[in-house]
């Protein structure tokens, strides 16, 4: 089966800005603008959670969209996949801060 990284997904929705091509839905959304990447990014989310309280297909199907327009708005936002990742790198090891949670303890 055919696969696409996320990285792969991001050069495309950054290729699709700096080189936009017509009937392109990605030039659709940067021409509608932030405004309309940030509505379609509420309504993929809440598809990722009725995804999720459905089938795993769905869940699968719904989360591709998402990561889709997320990779739009970053790319609309100016942020690099290396700023997400190197976030993400900063917090790796880190001990959870859980503890400092009040009535984190599941209750028996
Ligand atoms: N991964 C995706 C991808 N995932 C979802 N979508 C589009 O996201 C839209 C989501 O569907 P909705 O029903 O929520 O939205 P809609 O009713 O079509 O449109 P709205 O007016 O609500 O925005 C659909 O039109 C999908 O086609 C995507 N469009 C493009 N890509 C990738 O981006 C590449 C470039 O696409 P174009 O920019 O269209 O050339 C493609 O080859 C794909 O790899």
């Amino acid at each position: 089966m055919a696969q696409q990284t996320i990285e792969s997904l991001y050069e495309q929705a950054l290729v699709r800005k700096n080189q936009p091509e017509e009937n392109s839905y990605t030039n659709y959304l940067y021409t509608k603008g932030l405004d309309k990447i940030l509505k379609k990014i509420g309504e993929e989310s809440t598809e990722v959670i009725l995804g999720a309280k459905n089938t795993n297909d769905e869940l699968i199907y719904e989360t591709a969209d998402l990561l889709f327009h997320l990779m739009v708005l970053l790319v609309e936002k100016g942020v690099s996949l290396d700023d997400i990742k190197n976030e993400l790198g900063s917090r790796a090891g880190q001990k959870s801060r859980l503890h400092e949670r009040k009535n984190w303890r599941v209750e028996e």
